[in-house]
């Protein structure tokens, strides 16, 4: 099989309080995939993905992105590999105007004149924002913002695109809207949620963190049906959602 794009071995992390958030995690993502992250609260989702772009470095076991080491002197090529959408936008809009905030990266990297703007223009088309390219961040909805911030890290080509609880205080249509643009890029995906009908909806497959171990990773539906898995781990369906009555979503 090909390189992953992204190969987690045997990774454990402790906090410098001496907390052990985990405990030799794998995790191999292939090209295209579309994989959920799952867990309760507390089990490490987000303390893994930290080290995926070295933000966090390993305690033990390794991190590579399409072979290459999450390590210090591989941070700056990582960070182009690994794109993180944070949970906040406002983490990531700085600048005074969306184009600003969308080239700042690219920008960094040296690209320059027509090619800064096509890939500027590329990356808010993709989340359906070109009109909103001279606006000040600050003025967008919050929904807006998100795919601001989803543009920001798109803008740089990753090889693997990281989001944290993309769904969250999205109301249903911005929700959906989401979705939509998710499903039609051509990017590796992780997605970090407790929301489930969305990772249902988006992830053929999820991984099941739970104090800091994997304890499932397959078929979304089959873990969502698992009744004896979910219950052990605080997971749990909303209310009228399930899985079963709707079957499996395509893969596409
Ligand atoms: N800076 C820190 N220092 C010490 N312990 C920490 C620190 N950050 C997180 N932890 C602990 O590490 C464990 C994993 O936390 P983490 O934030 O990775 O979980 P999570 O799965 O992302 O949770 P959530 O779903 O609530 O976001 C928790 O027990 C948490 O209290």
């Amino acid at each position: 099989m090909s390189t992953p794009v992204l190969d987690v071995r045997g990774l454990a992390y402790a906090y410098p309080d001496g907390h052990q958030a985990l405990f030799g995690v794998d995790l191999h993502v292939h090209r295209g995939e579309r994989v959920a992250l799952l867990g309760p609260n507390g089990a490490g989702k987000t303390t893994l993905v930290l080290h995926l772009n070295g933000i966090l470095a390993a305690g033990a076991g390794s991190v590579s992105v399409s072979g290459l080491p999450v390590t210090k002197p591989n941070v700056q090529e990582v960070r182009r590999r690994v794109g993180i959408v944070f949970q906040d936008p406002d983490d990531q809009l700085f600048m005074p105007s969306v184009r600003d905030d969308v080239a700042f990266g690219p920008a960094n990297l040296g690209l320059r004149g027509e090619a800064l703007e096509r890939r500027v223009r590329e990356a808010l088309d993709k989340v359906g924002m070109v009109d909103f390219a001279d606006r000040p961040p600050h003025h967008l909805s919050f929904g807006q913002r998100r795919r601001v911030a989803v543009a920001t890290v798109l803008a740089m080509e990753p090889e693997i695109l990281v989001l944290d609880e993309p769904s969250s205080n999205l109301d249903p249509a911005s929700r959906r809207e989401l979705a939509e643009i998710l499903r039609g890029l051509d990017v590796t995906v992780l997605m970090v949620t407790h929301d489930l009908p969305y990772a249902f909806e988006l992830c053929p497959r999820s991984v099941v963190l739970s104090d800091g171990v994997v304890v499932a990773d397959g078929a979304t539906y089959d873990v969502l049906t698992d009744d004896a898995l979910m219950s052990a781990h605080r997971l749990e369906l909303p209310f009228g959602f399930d899985p079963r009555t709707i079957g499996s979503p395509s893969a596409g």
